[in-house]
């Protein structure tokens, strides 16, 4: 294994798996830490955590879990995936992980760039845009769990970290790797190890992946993996990606969806005008009216169709649901039924899985007790295929605000072949 890899979710860590195996590296992504040694062919190891809003001490505990066994796989570079809207708070969990990785990994620097240009991530100035808006500003500022109050990497960053916070800025950027390692150089040299690199387009992102070779650690979004693989395959170390994706499952497949975001709800909105689609209400599965069997029922009966199964609703229902429920209790228990639901209809005999939401994906892939997933190719950016190793079971995990309009039709098609 050569670039050993920790996500803070899982939609998050098959957009870091995507990005890399694009640009030609083999890539599996674990579910949590694994108890054996990976398979030799493994190149890239992303070992999926959900370590994005649980508490500090837990996240830096699992991130510490997770690179002593990518150490133990020989890795000899390291990257932290987070959000590429910086998902965070004031205390973490982003700067505890980089504090506690940079000290495991003996690492004496470490870039910060969430940049997505594909998605419409970009940083300049230190501030982090989504589209034409500061992120403060995108509707990230209401997000349940962290909301983003201050575009400023740099002001946001410095309460969750014990370093100084550096900077490279665009102009650094623009002048290509050297100029960006000189400044990362500089910025080291100042007494500030974490530094905001800016990056608003993919060739800013490759050069920073130049300019980042010998780095021991690098945290961001997918976008700077962009540059990684390139370094390993000038060193002759790639064995080149297999092309075996055609053998995609042939059997019926299943849309669940509890992502509430805007772009998930548009999609279901599509996707339910043309096939059976159930909506679960969360007071129906809170008084127990509603259940996974009962569900699984009523998907059996319409398997031929791709059925949808989503909780995805607006923000006041939301709102209203976590009022009567409380937040957390009513995200375990839908997190719970479709870890459930999954179960059965995979029993059912289902080989392809689309879900949407990070919480919502992981939630099924540990209910379904997955170890392992072979990355695949792209549906949409930042959404690969991926397979089950070992399992007759292919899905795309999205993360909420990925895929456009049509998403739900396209990732079958990319799951079950075009012959659908
Ligand atoms: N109708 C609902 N009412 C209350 N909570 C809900 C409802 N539907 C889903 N949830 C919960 O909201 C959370 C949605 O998070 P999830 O990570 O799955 O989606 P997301 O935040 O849109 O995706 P991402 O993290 O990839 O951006 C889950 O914990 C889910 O259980
Ligand atoms: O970086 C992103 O935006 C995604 O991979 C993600 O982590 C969303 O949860």
């Amino acid at each position: 294994m050569l670039l050993g890899c920790i996500g803070d979710d899982f939609t998050g860590s098959s957009d870091l798996g995507n990005t890399l195996r694009k640009a030609g590296m083999r890539v599996t992504q674990y579910v949590g830490v694994p108890k054996e040694p990976a398979a030799p062919e493994v190149e890239v190891g992303i070992v999926a955590l959900k370590s994005r809003t649980v508490p500090v001490a837990k996240a830096v505990r699992l991130s510490l879990d997770a690179a002593d066994w990518l150490l133990a796989q020989g890795c000899r570079q390291f990257f932290f995936k987070y959000c590429s809207t910086f998902d965070s708070t004031p205390e973490g969990n982003i700067g505890p992980v980089i504090d506690a990785l940079t000290e495991r990994l003996g690492a004496d620097r470490a870039i910060v760039c969430p940049a997505f240009p594909a998605a419409g991530r970009t940083v300049y100035a230190g501030h982090l845009f989504v589209g034409d808006r500061l992120l403060s500003e995108s509707g990230m500022e209401n997000h349940p769990l962290t909301p983003m109050r201050d575009p400023d990497l740099r002001r946001w960053l410095a309460p969750q970290t014990r370093h100084p916070v550096g900077h490279v800025a665009a102009r650094e950027v623009f002048a290509g790797a050297e100029a960006i390692a000189a400044g990362v150089s500089r910025e080291v040299a100042a007494g500030r190890p974490l530094v905001v690199v800016d990056a608003i387009r993919d060739e800013d992102l490759l050069a920073i992946g130049r300019a980042a070779r010998d780095h021991r650690l690098l945290t961001g979004g997918s976008g700077i993996a962009l540059g990684l693989p390139a370094n390993f395959r000038d060193e002759g170390l790639l064995a080149g990606v297999a092309d075996d994706w055609s053998a995609a499952g042939a059997g019926p497949a299943v849309v669940l969806s509890g992502s509430c975001s805007t772009m998930t709800r548009s999609q279901v909105a599509r996707y339910v005008a043309g096939h059976p689609a159930l909506e679960i209400d969360p007071d129906d599965l809170a008084d127990g009216r509603m259940t996974a069997a009962l569900a699984a029922g009523w998907v059996r009966a319409h398997l031929a169709d791709a059925p949808l199964v989503y909780t995805s609703a607006d923000p006041d229902a939301v709102r209203a649901a976590q009022e009567r429920h409380g937040r957390d209790a009513i995200a375990a228990r839908i997190e719970g039924f479709f870890a459930e639901l999954a179960r059965e209809m995979v029993a059912a005999g289902v080989t392809g899985l689309v879900t949407a939401g990070g919480e919502t994906s992981g939630a099924v892939v540990e209910g379904l007790a997955l170890q392992a997933l072979e990355i695949g190719p792209e549906i949409a950016p930042g959404v690969p295929a991926v397979r089950a190793s070992g399992r007759p079971l292919w899905l795309a995990l999205k993360s909420g605000n990925f895929g456009d309009a049509d998403f739900f039709e396209t990732a079958l098609v990319a799951l079950q072949g075009a012959g659908r």
